[in-house]
């Protein structure tokens, strides 16, 4: 077993629960309510710009040229299709011009931020790495579970379209290489260290969705759901 199957086999169940969730299905039927589509998109841009600053870690901790490019290179992703994506769907929901850039972070998204603010931080290129592969690797997978035909508005459309492509699948094979790669040369302490922070980080996928709905009121314990 690769290193990076072992990281994700030791995060079960939480990892299928991520790629099977109700968010996921509502999406690919295109039936996500308005108001939780718009809070999602909204916690998750919050998410992106921490998601960045990760990107420019690996690329300044990465042990060799060839992987500062690629690296550098889904940085262009982020950058330019996915960036437009944000505006045109905040557009279409009619997101208010504070809520683009300062929102008030849910309690989720604000440990997704703090986990990759210290790994940013403090990480080694490894820890980098590591979370860098379950924010990759649990869109891949939930996304290669997408109907054929994409639901019809573009809001819902586009956010699979952009997980559900070969070019996705070719970065995140390469993410995955680059771990089993890097964990070749890791001693005991440090991949159980990787296993925490994968472990870590694939509970704060989950807990995002849960976020988002739907989750009964009394769970969530903030009022009525208004999706
Ligand atoms: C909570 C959350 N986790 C993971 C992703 C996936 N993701 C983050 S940035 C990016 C661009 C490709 O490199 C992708 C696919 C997300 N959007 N939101």
């Amino acid at each position: 077993m690769t290193f990076s199957e072992w990281l994700r086999e030791r995060s079960e169940p939480a990892w299928t629960k991520v790629v099977e969730h109700r968010f996921v299905d509502e999406l690919f039927a295109g039936c996500v309510p308005a108001e939780r589509m718009r809070s999602y998109l909204v916690q998750d841009y919050q998410f992106v710009d921490g998601f960045l600053a990760l990107l420019g870690a690996a690329v300044a901790r990465a042990d060799r040229y060839t992987s500062r490019l690629a690296v550098a290179g889904s940085i262009g992703v982020v950058t330019s299709e996915e960036n437009t994506y944000f505006q045109r769907a905040f557009d279409e929901l009619d997101v208010p011009e504070s809520d683009r850039t300062a929102p008030v972070l849910d309690p989720a998204t604000a440990e997704f931020r703090e986990l990759m603010a210290d790994t940013t931080d403090k990480g080694s290129y490894a820890d980098v790495l590591t979370v860098l592969l379950v924010a990759e690797w649990t869109y891949l997978d939930w996304a290669s579970r997408a109907p054929d035909s994409p639901p019809p508005n573009f809001v819902h459309a586009e956010w699979i379209a952009l997980h559900a492509n070969p070019e996705f699948r070719h970065w995140v094979d390469w993410l995955r290489a680059e771990v089993d790669r890097i964990g070749e040369g890791l001693d005991e302490r440090e991949r159980a260290r990787c296993l925490r922070l994968f472990q870590h980080a694939t509970r704060c996928e989950l807990d995002f969705f849960d976020a988002h709905g739907p989750v009964p009121p009394d769970v969530r314990g903030d009022g009525p759901d208004e999706g």
